[in-house]
């Protein structure tokens, strides 16, 4: 007999950025991306993390002054979105999707624009980042790249997602 109770399609590609967050070792903030072509194939998937190499037990690599470069985690960790589309084992990326757990940066929005992805869906966006967001906005305008929040495209989805965020922060522990 066939089973009509499936996720969304929006649910299964935000579903696997949020499972990709949770392997993120960043204590602040776990992010995740999935990009996803036209025929609904996923073709990569990362989070924020250190480069290959770089060991994640260094303290170094996690200090928080933004006045020295040699000092701030900003100048080691790789953003999910940018991961996403270096781990991708499918290219061109022209037309695809990108799925995100939080509204990309201005340098990801350079790189999702330079590759090709037509499309991002986000499920947050922090408000007091209103400037960093309105010039990645900006530049996805210019490009043609559309961008909309989960919640706006498919509510159920949105909280779907939400419940499955939560589900990961209370399960994981470095497991
Ligand atoms: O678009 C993004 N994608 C992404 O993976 N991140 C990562 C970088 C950091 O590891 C973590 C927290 O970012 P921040 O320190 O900029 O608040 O989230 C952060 C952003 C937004 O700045
Ligand atoms: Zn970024």
């Amino acid at each position: 007999m066939k089973n009509d109770s499936l996720i969304h399609w929006h649910s299964m590609f935000m579903g696997v950025a949020l499972l990709a967050a949770a392997r993120s070792k960043d204590a602040r903030k776990r992010n995740g991306a999935c990009i996803v072509g036209p025929d609904n194939k996923i073709s990569g998937v990362g989070y924020n993390g250190l480069p290959r190499g770089c060991d994640d037990h260094d303290e170094h690599y996690w200090q928080d002054d933004d006045s020295d470069p040699l000092n701030s985690r900003h100048s080691y960790i790789v953003h999910a979105e940018q991961n996403a589309i270096l781990n991708c084992t499918s290219l061109p990326l022209h037309g695809s999707t990108i799925y995100a757990t939080q509204y990309p940066c201005p340098r990801c929005v350079q790189s999702i624009i330079q590759v090709g992805i037509k499309r991002v869906v986000y499920l947050d966006k922090k408000a007091h980042q209103e400037r960093v967001n309105a010039a990645s906005e900006k530049m996805l305008a210019d490009a043609g790249v559309e961008i909309e929040s989960l919640q706006a495209l498919q509510p159920e989805s949105a909280e779907w997602s939400a419940e499955l965020a939560q589900f990961i922060e209370t399960s994981t522990t470095n497991r």
